[in-house]
Order: C-alpha cells, then structure tokens, then sequence
C-alpha cells in the first residue's frame, strides 16, 4: 500500500500571491487530510517564496496523518527541523536559486555531511529520507549514510512517460530493488501526476509513499481537491 502525501507548497504560493491569508493553509491542510491524504508534505525554501518557516510550525498543530519536511539542511533548516518534529524529514540538495528541485543527493561525494545529519535527525527520533537520482550506486551510498529511506527523484520518469516512453522506468525499477536489498524503504517525487501514477508504482517494489504538489493541484483547477485526492488514491490501491 502506497501513502499518498500532498505537497501544499502551491497553496502557500496562491496565498502568498496577495500577501492576506487566501486560502488558509492551515485550513487546506486539514481538508486534504479529511478528503483521504495520508501525509501533508511542505517544502520551506531558503527565501520562503511559499512555505514560510512560521507555517512549518503552525502546521505541526493540524497535520494528524504524516508530517514530511524537505528541504537542503542547512543550519536554519536542521533548527526548524528540531523543533518542529515532524514525522519524517526528506534531505534535498536544491540551490538557493532553483526554481524547483533539480537534482538528487551525489550520496558518494557528500557522504560524511550526510552521514552527520542523518544521524541528528535520528537521534531526535525523526525518520529521515535522502532525495536521490535512480542510481543503485547512489542508493547504496544512501544506505551507507544511516537513512531510513531514500525518495526516488521521478522527473525523468516523468518527462519520458508524456512523451509515451514508459522505458524511462528501468532504473527506478533497479534503484528500488538495491533499496529493497539494502533494507531501505522507498518514497517517490516531483512531476507525478494522474496521467503516470499508476504506471509508477504498480512497477515499483515496496512503494512506501509518494509526495505530490505541483500537477495534483494543477489538476484540482479542473476536477476539485477532494475528487482529485480521491482518483489518486484510487490509482494507488
Ligand atoms: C523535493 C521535490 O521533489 C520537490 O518537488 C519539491 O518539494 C517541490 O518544490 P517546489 O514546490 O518548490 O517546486
Ligand atoms: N517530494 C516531491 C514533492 O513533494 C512534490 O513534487 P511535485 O509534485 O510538486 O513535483
């Protein structure tokens, strides 16, 4: 059974858009809960263009199904992270200036850093997760750092299937079975949608959850947030 966790990065743009408080993010976040979501996920970048810091906070008081963080660990980040507690945290090594996450962790090059944040995120009893490219070497220098789980970065899977390309899978499909072996649970994110969802995780193994904002939202334009959460848990069972 895969968890489905939203992404409310995009209701925080729309708000942050004019600068009052439509829509309520908290409110949201309660709904998409009460129309089946089985996590809230929040993406708090350094310049707060849509999650803010004070939102990570206020959001630890609604969230009753998964709470995930993500977000580069920087010290401000690891601070918040600390405080707030929430279920899970998901490390991703975005740029200050990234228009959106472009890239997966090199679990190799970066392995003690890691390695040390893991291990202060664990302490405090958080589970942790390392966003990665679908690379076995990447996913077992993940497991080397201590994680718990690690998120397959699915754009290229993403970018392939509209393009009616469904081999664009073959490496998830290796990615995840060394996670597997290597006792790693798996997540999965970015550019999933409707149209490739399903495909996604009936061919991945012990698909624990996946995170999805940007098209799950696009899509509630056309067909609502509670009928949208519906087709996707749907597409997901
Ligand atoms: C980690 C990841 O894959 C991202 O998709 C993300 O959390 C979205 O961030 P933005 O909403 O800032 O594009
Ligand atoms: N971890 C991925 C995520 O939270 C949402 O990514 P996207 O669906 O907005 O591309």
């Amino acid at each position: 059974m895969t968890k489905l966790s939203v992404n409310i990065n995009k209701i925080a743009t729309l708000r942050n858009a004019r600068g009052g408080n439509v829509p309520d993010l908290l409110k949201v976040a309660a709904d998409i809960e009460n129309f089946g979501a089985e996590g809230i996920t929040i993406h708090p970048r350094p310049d707060e263009r849509h999650i803010r810091y004070q939102d990570a906070r206020d959001l630890k008081n609604i969230v009753t199904t998964e709470y995930n963080i993500e977000g580069n660990p920087n010290q401000k980040f690891i601070d918040l992270v600390l405080t707030v507690k929430p279920e899970q945290v998901t490390l991703v090594p975005d740029g200050v200036d990234a228009i959106t996450s472009n890239a997966g962790w090199d679990t190799l090059a970066n392995a003690s850093f890691l390695r040390d944040v893991i291990g202060t995120f664990k302490a405090a009893n958080i589970r942790t997760s390392i966003f990665v490219n679908a690379d076995p070497k990447i996913v077992a220098g993940a497991a080397d750092t201590g994680t718990d789980r690690i998120e397959l970065y699915t754009e290229s899977y993403a970018e392939a299937f509209s393009k009616g390309d469904t081999s664009g899978i073959t490496p998830f499909i290796a990615a995840a079975e060394m996670a597997t072996s290597l006792g790693l649970g798996i997540n999965a994110g970015h550019d999933l949608s409707l149209d490739n969802i399903q495909y996604f995780s009936e061919q991945i193994p012990n698909l624990l959850e996946v995170s999805i904002g940007h098209a799950l939202i696009c899509e509630s334009l056309y067909f609502g947030l509670d009928n949208v959460i519906k087709m996707y848990l749907n597409k997901l069972k």
